[in-house]
């Protein structure tokens, strides 16, 4: 799978509400009411991450969660990782 060029992400982030791009990778940051809710969410997604065969690098910090999305086998973001953001907000519930 190719890597998307700058331009390419930059115009995708524009529909995708509350990710950002740098580093190579996209990045959010959620927080959830407590740590069950927020452990209650990385299930789910661990579910979708396996329907997609793509995986995050996350970072759960009690009730936070930490997200960061690359396609390592491309070095950089692809359409895969555009596609498990967008189920990780309708997950997480992320109003557009
Ligand atoms: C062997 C396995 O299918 C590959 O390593 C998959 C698994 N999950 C992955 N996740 C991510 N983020 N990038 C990949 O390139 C990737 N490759």
């Amino acid at each position: 799978m190719k890597k998307l060029t700058d331009f390419e992400i930059n115009r995708k982030l524009e529909k995708l509400q509350d990710w950002d791009y740098y580093d190579d990778a996209l990045h959010t940051d959620f927080e959830f009411d407590n740590f069950k809710d927020c452990m209650s969410a990385m299930n789910r997604i661990a579910f979708e991450c396996e329907a997609l065969n793509h995986h995050p690098e996350w970072t759960n910090n009690y009730n936070t969660l930490d997200i960061k999305l690359t396609t390592h086998d491309a070095e950089g973001v692809t359409k895969l990782d555009f596609k498990l953001a967008k189920a990780i907000n309708k997950i997480v519930e992320v109003e557009d």
